[in-house]
């Protein structure tokens, strides 16, 4: 289990563009050393930045597209195509940009009407299915009250060490019904990157990092975990 490293950015565009290279690298290298590179997805307003700005670097055809497998951390658990569903997001950024094998992408299901326990089921039967066993890289995002994924703060969720992906019913960020991946899970990480833009986010950021009680202080890289912020979410941590 890898310890937490920081890595700064001036600003949030300085962010983005850090993270879209360090990305377009992890992959390439993933692809170098296995041949399909795996990586884990998040939701959210800078990560669909980072996609944007992979889909627009020209080193974006280094990367053989084919043999990327796309997994989600957590969706929203809404109707295919609404533009608030994490895979909506990423599909518009940078899947639709890119020639992707569509056998690769795996998005969680939408609702249509089956409930979110059974997309849970659905997605952990899929991961199993795929015989993935490490991700090369899971992103993820961190709401002011440190939840990552779909695992908020309180949450029974939490404390899930079974199942691989669950159900998140009255979520305090909308929308309520999610679907996110558990710690396990997310666990089968070699690189676990926190992708955090912002002051609303320093404190989470601060708590995290130094191991305090908040969800985002729980995944760990098997390799390496990154914390990629901006001037803004790093200005509570502690100078060391
Ligand atoms: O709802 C979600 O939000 C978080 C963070 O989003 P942000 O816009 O504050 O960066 C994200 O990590 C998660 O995947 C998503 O479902």
């Amino acid at each position: 289990m890898s310890s937490p490293e920081i890595l700064l950015n001036r600003d949030a565009e300085g962010l983005v563009h850090a993270v879209a290279a360090r990305l377009i690298t992890r992959l390439i290298d993933a692809q170098v050393a296995g041949g399909i590179a795996q990586v884990v997805l998040t939701g959210g307003r800078v990560a669909a930045k980072v996609y944007g700005a992979v889909a627009e670097s020209p080193a974006r055809h280094a990367i053989d597209w084919r043999r990327v497998e796309f997994w989600w951390g957590d969706e929203r658990f809404l109707p295919a195509g609404d533009p608030e569903r994490n895979e909506t997001q990423a599909r518009d950024a940078l899947l639709s940009h890119v020639d992707v094998d569509p056998a690769r992408v795996h998005p969680m299901a939408a609702d249509s009407g089956q409930g979110p326990e059974a997309a849970a089921e659905a997605y952990a039967a899929e991961l199993a299915a795929s015989g993935v066993r490490t991700f090369d890289v899971l992103m993820l995002g961190v709401g002011p009250d440190g939840h990552v994924a779909s695992l908020f703060p309180g949450y029974p969720e939490l404390a899930e060490q079974d199942r691989w992906a669950v159900a998140v019913h009255d979520s305090p960020k909308p929308p309520p019904t999610r679907v996110s991946l558990t710690f396990p899970t997310l666990g089968r990480s070699r690189e676990v990157w926190f992708v955090v833009s912002g002051d609303d986010k320093a404190d989470a950021v601060a708590t995290a990092v130094s191991g305090g009680d908040v969800p985002a202080a729980t995944p760990r890289g098997l390799d390496r975990t990154l914390w990629l912020l901006d001037d803004a979410a790093a200005s509570r941590l502690k100078s060391s």
